[in-house]
């Protein structure tokens, strides 16, 4: 029985060491399992640097490159000074019933009264209104009682002189962009619908844009779809940004808010579009003095430009009367000049809302806004 015990007390002391062994390397075998694993986290996360630092450099480079291929789209718009000067050929072409009057009246021998009443009747047909037409008439009457149309050149001279007279030459036509520091200036562009607001919005961000100033349009024009995407794209020509609202979202809040973006951004100018309204319904007129109104909680606006379409003669100016009990407009863009033989709209509308014209649209092309001129715009007129 003896051999019996030995062989069971063998047998346990062998299982024992067959488990502390089993035990023993299970153990070192995870450790040297774990050991590689954390030494491969360490090189990973090393070998991670430098590949991203190749990779560095390339990245700015490509920003750089867009930026500069961004930079070489852009437009450049044409300066200021030089659009008049090209534009006058453009209202000499529409213009030529004044000319053409003018001529008539010094190919005479001697100036009778019927021809002085054709005279003053082209001048209202051009939309000069009844009273300045009649002043002119006098006064250029007196002048050449005086000096007589023997002299043709004379004759031209002095009614170039009384035409500029009542253009208004004195006034003036800056726009004015002073502003404190800390907010931009702004300028709201209002109008009934399709006069081209945001046209002149696109026009005149190009021409601050030429004389160096920083822009930001706000389209307030929720009305009218289009408008925005409109405006958007004239900016992005010349690098203006477009602060844009849902469609159909409150005007006011749209316009808040691109002030509010022009503070953060320290831009020079908020150009703000609004919809065209027409002005019988009281209700978007009230919302027009609304939205300057809550402009006001941000920064001063510092011009309402009302935008007249120069072809609809009379009733621009009614259009006019009414904006201008809503707000109180500081100057008047006169647009479509070019396809008007009515230049003398400009002088009843500045008599009726006593604020000059700022700025003539010409044409439908993006330099197509020429800063106002009197005597360049009479050069125009007479076809000079
Ligand atoms: N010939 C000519 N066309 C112009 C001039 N200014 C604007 N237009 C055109 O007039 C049309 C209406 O212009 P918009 O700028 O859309 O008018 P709007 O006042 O913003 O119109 P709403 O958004 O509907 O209120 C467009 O086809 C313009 O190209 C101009 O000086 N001359």
């Amino acid at each position: 029985m003896d051999w019996v015990f030995w062989v069971i007390v063998a047998g346990i002391v062998a299982a024992c060491a067959v488990a502390y062994v089993a035990v023993r390397f299970g153990r070192s075998n995870k450790q040297v399992t774990a050991a590689p694993e954390a030494k491969a986290v360490t090189p990973t996360t090393v070998e991670q640097e430098p590949a991203e630092q190749p990779g560095a450099p390339a990245a700015p480079a490509t920003a750089q490159a867009a930026a500069e291929e961004a930079v070489s789209e852009l437009e450049t718009p044409e300066a200021p000074g030089a659009r008049l000067a090209r534009l006058r050929r453009r209202l000499a072409g529409s213009q030529n019933t004044l000319a053409r009057a003018l001529a008539d009246l010094l190919s005479v021998d001697k100036i009778d009264d019927e021809t002085w009443d054709d005279f003053e009747s082209t001048l209202i047909a051009s939309d000069l209104g009844v009273g300045p037409a009649t002043e002119l008439v006098e006064n250029l009457r007196k002048a050449l009682a005086v000096g007589g149309v023997a002299d043709p050149a004379a004759a031209r001279k002095a009614l170039r002189g009384e035409l500029i007279k009542i253009v208004g030459p004195d006034m003036s036509r800056d726009l004015n962009l002073d502003h404190a520091e800390s907010v931009p200036a702004v300028v709201m562009m209002v109008g009934v619908n399709g006069t081209g607001k945001t046209t002149t919005v696109g026009k005149l961000g190009r021409m601050l844009v030429a004389q160096g100033r920083t822009v930001l349009f706000g389209a307030a024009d929720t009305f009218r779809a289009a408008a925005a995407e409109q405006l958007t794209t004239w900016g992005e020509r010349v690098g203006v940004r477009t602060v844009r609202g849902d469609e159909g979202a409150d005007p006011a809040s749209v316009a808040f808010n691109a002030v509010d973006e022009g503070i953060t951004e320290g831009v020079d100018v908020v150009l703000v579009d609004t919809a065209g309204r027409l002005h019988t319904k009281v209700g978007l007129m009230d919302e027009l003095g609304k939205v300057k109104r809550v402009i006001e909680k941000k920064a001063p606006v510092n011009e309402v430009l009302l935008v007249i379409d120069a072809t609809t003669g009379q009733n621009g100016l009614t259009q006019a009367r009414i904006f201008a009990e809503v707000v109180d407009i500081t100057g008047i863009v006169l647009t479509k000049l070019d396809g008007s033989a009515k230049g003398g709209i400009v002088v009843q509308v500045q008599r009726e809302l006593g604020v000059p014209v700022k700025f003539i649209g010409l044409g439908e092309g993006p330099d197509d806004l020429a800063p106002f001129d009197a005597a360049q715009f009479v050069d125009g007129l007479l076809g000079e």
